[in-house]
């Protein structure tokens, strides 16, 4: 684990140490980032007092799609939110949100790399972003105090590590229900952007086995969704 006070996007980072052949379980943190990325080119905001992390999984035969490492990488942060006082008012929302009192507090952006996945985490700890077009939500803002961005980043390493294990040892089925325990209620409102462009309002129905997301529509059918944004309505 290093931490260094400023970079561009600390998943550049780790992917060029990634390609240079650094092991799975190195984190690297930044204090700050001066061109921090979120999913789909978007900027994320990365002023200082926020935890901002990547790490690397180099992936094996036999490991679930590496896209579901969203998944793990949501559960991990879950488990650490609730240890910092988020208990009984955090949900996940697909495809790798975790949400505080429903805002959106913290961001995962998943990039292959040379057969390698990095993970970054974005988690609002001391400030949230104003100005999105969705509510953002900070420890602090919440009173919760705004954790130490080390000690939050030491409890994230060894929670991911632990549910990566799962992952490789349970298979995606054991991920996917633990994912579906944490996630807001089954029948939840959703609008959803795919890639296309395209919006779909729906219920929320859970996952498929592949991980995609269910949704009812108006007319009874279940649309799937592989890829996109989603936004409680
Ligand atoms: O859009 C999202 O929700 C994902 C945001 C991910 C931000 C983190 S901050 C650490 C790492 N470095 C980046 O440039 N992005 C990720």
């Amino acid at each position: 684990m290093r931490t260094i006070k400023a970079t561009g996007s600390t998943n550049d980072d780790v992917a060029a140490l990634a390609r240079a052949g650094q092991p799975e379980g190195f984190w690297l943190r930044a204090e700050t980032q001066t061109g921090g990325r979120g999913r789909h080119g978007r900027a994320w905001q990365s002023p200082p007092g926020n935890l901002y992390a990547s790490t690397i999984v180099r992936l094996a035969p036999g490991d679930p799609s590496p896209a579901t490492l969203a998944m793990v990488a949501a559960l991990a942060l879950h488990q650490v939110a609730l240890a910092y006082g988020g208990e009984g008012r955090t949900a996940l929302k697909w495809p790798n949100d975790l949400l505080l009192d429903g805002a959106k507090l913290s961001g995962i952006l998943l990039e292959s790399c040379d057969g390698a996945i990095v993970i970054g985490f974005g988690v609002n700890l001391a400030h949230r972003p104003e100005g999105l077009d969705r509510t953002t939500a900070s420890f602090a803002a919440a009173g919760l105090g705004a954790p130490d961005p080390d000690a939050f980043l030491v409890d994230l390493a060894d929670a991911f590590a632990r549910w990566l294990g799962r992952w490789r040892n349970e298979g995606l089925a054991a991920i996917r229900r633990e994912w579906l325990a944490r996630a807001h209620p089954p029948g939840t409102p959703l609008r959803t952007t795919g890639p296309d462009g395209q919006v779909v309002d729906g219920l929320f129905e859970g996952l498929d086995e592949s991980g995609a997301l269910k949704l009812r529509l108006a007319d009874g059918s279940v649309h799937l969704l592989h890829a996109g944004d989603v936004f409680l309505i």
